[in-house]
C-alpha cells in the first residue's frame, strides 16, 4: 500500500545519502571541541573572511552562530546531531573554485551579521533565522561549478529533473536528503507545524538565490518599499523580504574589503572560465564573456556591470529600510571606485 511504498522510498534515500553524512568519528571529535567566541571569529562584522581559518575552525563558527542565536536551546537540537548536521552539509560542497562550503559559510555569516548587526532579527520569528541560516549554508550543496544554462544546453540528469532553476531545486534536494538522516536532521525535535513551516522557509529561501527569480521579485519588493511597507508580517511580504535577505548574502563578497573582494572575484572568474573551456571543447561553442579567459580584460568593467545592475540597487533599498545594514551598500561603493579604476587602466 502508499505507507509501505513510502516507507521503502525514505529508507532507499536514507542509505543514498549514507555516504552523504559525515562519519562518528568526525561528529564526536567536533561535538568535544571548545568552541571560541563570535568576536573571536569576527562573525558579527561585514568585513569576515575566511583566509584564515581551517576547516575546523569553519566548523566551530558555523556552531558558534547557531549557539548565539540560542537555536539550540529553542528547538531542541541534540549537540551531537547538530554537529552532524553541519560536517554532512559541508561533506556535500564539491572543492569547485567558488561555489563552494567556504562560500556557504561566508553567505551564512552575512546573514548572521544582517540578523544581529544589521538588526534585521526582530522582524523575524525564531524558526525564520533558523530556517534562514540553514538556507544560506545549503543554499549551493553539490553545486559543479556550473551555472543552469549550462545544464540545459548539456541536457544534464539535473535539467531534465528540473526545467527552472535547476541548479536551486538540486541544492535544495542535498539539503532535504542530509534531513533525512535522523542522525542529521537538526529539525528532529520540531512539531509537524513547525517542520512544515521551517521547510517552507528554506525552499523558498534556496530557490530565491537563483538570481533569475531576483529580477522578477525586486520589483514587486521595491513597490512595497515604496509604499512604506514597514510591517513585513504577512506571509507574502515575509517570502519576499527573505528573498532579497538571501540575494544580498550570496552576492556580499562584492561588499569586503578591497583585499578580500579582489581574491574572491578571481576565484568567481576562474570557476566562470573553467566552464567557457567546457563549453569550448565539449559543446564546441563560444562561451559568454564573462566566461571567456580570453576576454579576462573586460572583467573590471563587467563587475561594474555586476555592481550597477544587481548589487547596489538592492543594497540601497534594503538599507533604505533597514539603515544598520548600510556597510553593504558603502563597502560596494568602495569597491565599485576599484572596479572604475582598473577598468580605466585597460
Ligand atoms: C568576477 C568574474 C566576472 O563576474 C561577473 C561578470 C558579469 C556579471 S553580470 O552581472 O554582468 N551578469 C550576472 C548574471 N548573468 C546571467 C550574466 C552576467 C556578474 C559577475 C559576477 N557574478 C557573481 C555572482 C556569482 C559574483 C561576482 O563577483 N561577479
Ligand atoms: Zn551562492
Amino acid at each position: 500500500n502508499a505507507c509501505k511504498l513510502m516507507a521503502k522510498q525514505k529508507v532507499a534515500l536514507e542509505c543514498l545519502s549514507y555516504h552523504a553524512t559525515a562519519s562518528t568519528e568526525d561528529t564526536n571529535k567536533l561535538s568535544q571541541d571548545i568552541i571560541p567566541s563570535a568576536d573571536s571569529y569576527n562573525l558579527y562584522s561585514f568585513k569576515f573572511h575566511d583566509f584564515d581559518l581551517t576547516d575546523e575552525d569553519t566548523c566551530r563558527a558555523t556552531l558558534r552562530m547557531f549557539l548565539q542565536c540560542n537555536l539550540v536551546e529553542k528547538f531542541h537540537i541534540p549537540y551531537d546531531v547538530l554537529c552532524r548536521w553541519i560536517l554532512s552539509v559541508k561533506k556535500n560542497y564539491r572543492p569547485v573554485k567558488y561555489h563552494n562550503w567556504r562560500h556557504a559559510l561566508n553567505v551564512a555569516q552575512t546573514m548572521f551579521a544582517m540578523l544581529k548587526t544589521g538588526k534585521m532579527e526582530r522582524f523575524m520569528s525564531d524558526l525564520e533565522i533558523l530556517g534562514l541560516l540553514v538556507a544560506c549554508l545549503c543554499h549551493d550543496l553539490d553545486h559543479r561549478g556550473t551555472n543552469n544554462a549550462f545544464q540545459t544546453k548539456t541536457e544534464s540528469p539535473l535539467a531534465i529533473l528540473y526545467s527552472t532553476s535547476t541548479m536551486e531545486h538540486h541544492h535544495f534536494d542535498q539539503c532535504v536528503m542530509i534531513l533525512n538522516n535522523e542522525s542529521s536532521n537538526i529539525f528532529q525535535a520540531l512539531s509537524p507545524c513547525d517542520y512544515k513551516d521551517v521547510m517552507r522557509v528554506v525552499e523558498t529561501a534556496i530557490l530565491s538565490t537563483d538570481l533569475a527569480m531576483y529580477f522578477k521579485k525586486k520589483s514587486k519588493f521595491l513597490e512595497l518599499v515604496d509604499n512604506g511597507e514597514f510591517d513585513w508580517q504577512s506571509p507574502e511580504k515575509k517570502e519576499l523580504l527573505c528573498g532579497m535577505m538571501m540575494t544580498a548574502c550570496d552576492v556580499s563578497a562584492i561588499a569586503k574589503p578591497w583585499e578580500v573582494q579582489h581574491k574572491v572575484a578571481k576565484l568567481v572568474a576562474d570557476e566562470f572560465f573553467d566552464q567557457g573551456d567546457l563549453e569550448k571543447l565539449q559543446l564546441n561553442q563560444q562561451p559568454i564573456a564573462m566566461m571567456d579567459r580570453e576576454k579576462k580584460d573586460e572583467l573590471p568593467q563587467m563587475q561594474v556591470g555586476f555592481i550597477d545592475m544587481i548589487c547596489l540597487p538592492l543594497y540601497k533599498v534594503l538599507s533604505d529600510t533597514f539603515p544598520w545594514i548600510q556597510p553593504l551598500y558603502t563597502g560596494t561603493m568602495e569597491n565599485r571606485q576599484r572596479w572604475q579604476d582598473l577598468a580605466e587602466k585597460v
